[in-house]
């Protein structure tokens, strides 16, 4: 990203602190790092390491201690209007009343989308995510994997400008996983929509992300950012099979084994938030 374009995504000097009974859990520390409009930047690090804190923080649905999250020049206080999330549990993110298509109009009736244009939007997101033929079954009736095509249709619908992934393939086998992960990559491509996608599968991460930043273990900063210099042209024999592309999953893999065993940033980040 150039200095003076303005960043998609500003997170500065975050810090959460849980307050508990008489205990207190510092998860992240000082976190600071921009993700530029139009890049798909991934997050990885150990487990426990604050990822889910920190996708809650950046979502609006929780208080940070410290620091801002800045989305498109305005603080998040709450939920912003122009974020979508797809979280890993599809099985209860959509409810298992409502038909596929309903599912994905939802949030468009919340956002007062004039009927006509929801029908459009709706058809086209179950169409890019191949599921055009499913809109009339519910959730129940489709595997896993469908369940979250239909999550990510309708994040997709929302026409989001920054959409948020936590860990959205953990729970789906490898081949589907595959499938999904080129899924992604040709929705952002062709949406232009900007994605930060949180992974703790370190191959994942490199396969699918121009970037990957690597967190410490808990109380979290951004131990590295690591830059994915692999052709834009993905696919998963070729890339997976290329000398660079095992480089730099040694790189993010050797990372995230010093983050598990307590390795911090040998200077500490700019926080810019003074505390
Ligand atoms: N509500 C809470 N109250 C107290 N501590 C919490 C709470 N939620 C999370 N934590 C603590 O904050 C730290 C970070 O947790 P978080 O769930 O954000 O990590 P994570 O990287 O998403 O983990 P994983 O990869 O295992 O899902 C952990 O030490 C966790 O125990």
């Amino acid at each position: 990203m150039t200095a003076d374009s303005v960043a998609m995504l500003d997170v500065r000097g975050l810090r959460k602190v849980y307050q508990g009974r008489g205990r207190s859990v510092e998860a992240v520390r000082d976190l600071t790092f921009t993700v530029g409009p139009g890049e798909l930047v991934c997050i990885v690090g150990p487990s426990g390491a604050g990822k889910t804190t920190l996708l809650k923080c950046i979502a609006g649905l929780l208080d940070s201690t410290g620091g801002a999250v800045v989305l498109e020049g305005e603080r998040v206080t709450g939920p912003p209007p122009g974020m979508a999330v797809v979280f890993q549990e599809y099985g209860r993110s959509l409810f298992p009343w409502m038909t596929v298509r309903q599912n994905v109009e939802l949030p468009l009736k919340e956002k007062r989308v004039p009927r006509a244009r929801r029908q459009v939007l709706v058809r086209e997101a179950l169409e890019a995510v191949g599921l055009a033929e499913a809109q009339d079954a519910h959730p129940w009736q489709l595997s896993g994997g469908m369940q979250q095509r239909v999550a990510i249709a309708r994040a997709v619908a929302y026409e989001p400008h920054l959409l948020l992934m936590d860990e959205p393939f953990a729970a789906v086998d490898a081949q589907t996983r595959a499938d999904l992960e080129d899924l992604v990559r040709s929705l952002w491509r062709r949406l232009g929509v900007t994605v930060l996608f949180v992974t703790h599968d370190i191959d994942e991460s490199v396969y699918l992300g121009q970037r990957v930043i690597v967190l410490s273990d808990s109380p979290t900063v951004v131990l590295e950012e690591v830059a994915i210099d692999l052709p834009d042209e993905r696919d998963q024999l070729t890339t997976r099979s290329l000398p660079r592309f095992a480089q730099l999953r040694g790189q993010v893999y050797e990372l995230v084994q010093q983050a598990k065993s307590g390795h911090r940033p040998a200077s500490p980040a700019p926080t810019g938030a003074g505390h």
